[in-house]
């Protein structure tokens, strides 16, 4: 192949491949990498200088809530893909549920597709979702290209008349049949909705309505007695579930034995459990509220074992910011104010900060987490997801000696909160790359064309593609 071929080349770089960091130069062309060599020439190409730094996979992001269509004053989609193009995420999937209309039928997900439309710094794919009464919809939502279904088992709040609604049992019986045969994902937000609405119900009637009430009525055994409920459909359908922003070591126990059992199941945390305690709960305030709650530091322990252990696949953000109005309640009850933390830029440097600087975890387990596992497990791994020939050039240059302090000013989300302002971080993204082309540099902020980022679809459903063509064959020659 012809060197002189290449647009841009990132010298120098400790490269994080799947198993492996090494000194490599990177080789781009039209967007995906091309090379991956000890030592290549630039000839015409651009040259990014990365010694000294490391260059990292782009994180991807399952987890974000983006509000658009409908409620794009909470969040959207240029504001809220900047925050993750500056904190290294290159692709994000969307959740189904906080914008108007909920995206639980095609209708709903052209309207979301119009609203992204020429708006997202990085790629993008969509979450679908399962609610009472839309299970004929699945089938539909699927071919359109989503990537799971999403449903909640305890109520997701909310407002507006077009709310998304949590599942009864034979909702998610059904819908699990339903996805299973579609060879599908159900993701889950796993509490029990009978416990936590109770606890709720029985503390605030007391008048128990601080930070440690709100917790208390979200105890573990609220996710434990969900993921074991949800387990057991999935043993009598076959679905394969995934279990969204798990705060406990104890659930993550019942999940390994169903893995052990040879289910197909996957589990995802969020930085803020890793992070995060009750006890910053309290003294944050409601921007560290987010169901289920932040735990205490025993609890936080056995869930970084977990996540040392292996036994996690999947690190996401779950972004799900509001108006600042919603996090400080006329009540002054903590239960009154909005759950859901908005952390979407900083999940990659708190990870890198927690996991690899203070505990030692090495770069290459933490990237399975942040961007293999999850590209892998939603049908996104054709193209993202690693540093590898063929693959798009999603690419995070950082720098580990940043030492830097998050500042307000520094949060691109469409409201400036984020319970990690004032954290200190050791590394700090530097470049994001989505598809070869700069998004993010550290000097000069958003240096990417809103509107750079493209929907991208499981392989399977990529109609037309080569990949496509691949998957056809694949099976024509297996028959
Ligand atoms: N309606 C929500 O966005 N809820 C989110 N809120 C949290 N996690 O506090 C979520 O993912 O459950
Ligand atoms: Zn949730
Ligand atoms: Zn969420």
């Amino acid at each position: 192949m012809s060197r002189a071929t290449l647009d841009t080349v990132i010298m120098n770089g400790m490269v994080v491949l799947r198993g492996e960091v090494r000194q490599l130069d990177i080789g781009i062309r039209d967007g995906v990498i091309v090379e991956l060599a000890d030592k290549l020439e630039a000839g015409h190409a651009r040259i990014i200088d990365a010694g000294g730094q490391y260059v990292l996979p782009g994180a991807v992001d399952v987890h974000v809530h983006f509000n658009e269509p409908g409620m794009g004053h909470w969040e959207g989609f240029a504001t809220g893909s900047a925050a993750l193009a500056a904190g290294g995420v290159t692709t994000y999937v969307d959740m189904p549920l906080n914008g108007a209309p909920p995206t639980v039928h095609t209708a709903a997900l052209e309207q979301k597709l119009n609203a992204a439309k020429g708006q997202s710094y990085v790629d993008y794919a969509l979450w679908g979702g399962l609610v009472p009464g839309n299970k004929d919809q699945l089938e539909a939502l699927a071919e359109a290209g989503v990537v799971g279904f999403k449903a909640f088992l305890s109520s997701p709040g909310g407002e507006g008349e077009d709310i998304f609604r949590e599942v009864d049992d034979l909702t998610l019986f059904e819908g699990m049949k339903r996805i299973a045969a579609l060879g599908g994902v159900l993701a889950l937000h796993a509490e029990s909705d009978s416990l936590t609405a109770r606890l709720a119900q029985r503390a605030q009637s007391a008048g128990l309505t601080s930070a440690l009430d709100f917790a208390a009525s979200r105890p573990v055994l609220a996710e434990l007695e969900a993921v074991n409920r949800a387990l057991f459909y999935a043993r009598h359908t076959g679905c394969a579930l995934h279990f969204v922003h798990i705060s406990s070591e104890a659930s993550i126990e019942l999940i390994d034995r169903a893995k052990a059992a040879g289910m197909d199941v996957t589990v995802e945390t969020c930085p803020h459990y890793l992070a995060l305690t009750e006890n910053d709960m309290q003294t944050l305030g409601p921007v560290a509220k987010c169901a289920p709650p932040l735990r205490n530091e025993s609890e936080q322990q056995r869930l970084w074992s977990a996540v040392q252990g292996g036994r996690v696949d999947v690190i996401a953000s779950d972004h799900s910011p509001c108006p600042a109005g919603m996090k400080e309640p006329e009540s002054g009850s903590f239960f009154d104010a909005w759950g859901g933390i908005s952390g979407a830029q900083s999940t990659l440097e708190v990870m890198l900060h927690e996991a690899h600087v203070l505990k030692g975890m090495p770069l290459t387990e933490l990237m399975e987490m942040l961007s293999y596992r999850p590209a892998q497990r939603f049908g996104l791994e054709h193209r993202k997801g690693e540093i590898r020939i063929g693959a798009d050039a999603d690419l995070v240059v950082v720098d580990p000696k940043a030492n830097y302090t998050l500042q307000t000013e520094q949060l691109y989300s469409r409201h400036k909160h984020s319970p990690y302002v004032g954290r200190t971080f050791s590394w700090r993204v530097a470049i994001t790359l989505c598809r070869g082309q700069e998004v993010y540099h550290v000097g000069n902020g958003l240096v990417g064309a809103l509107g750079h980022g493209q929907w991208v679809k499981p392989r399977k459903y990529e109609a037309g593609s080569a990949a496509q063509r691949a998957v056809a064959a694949e099976s024509a020659a297996r028959q």
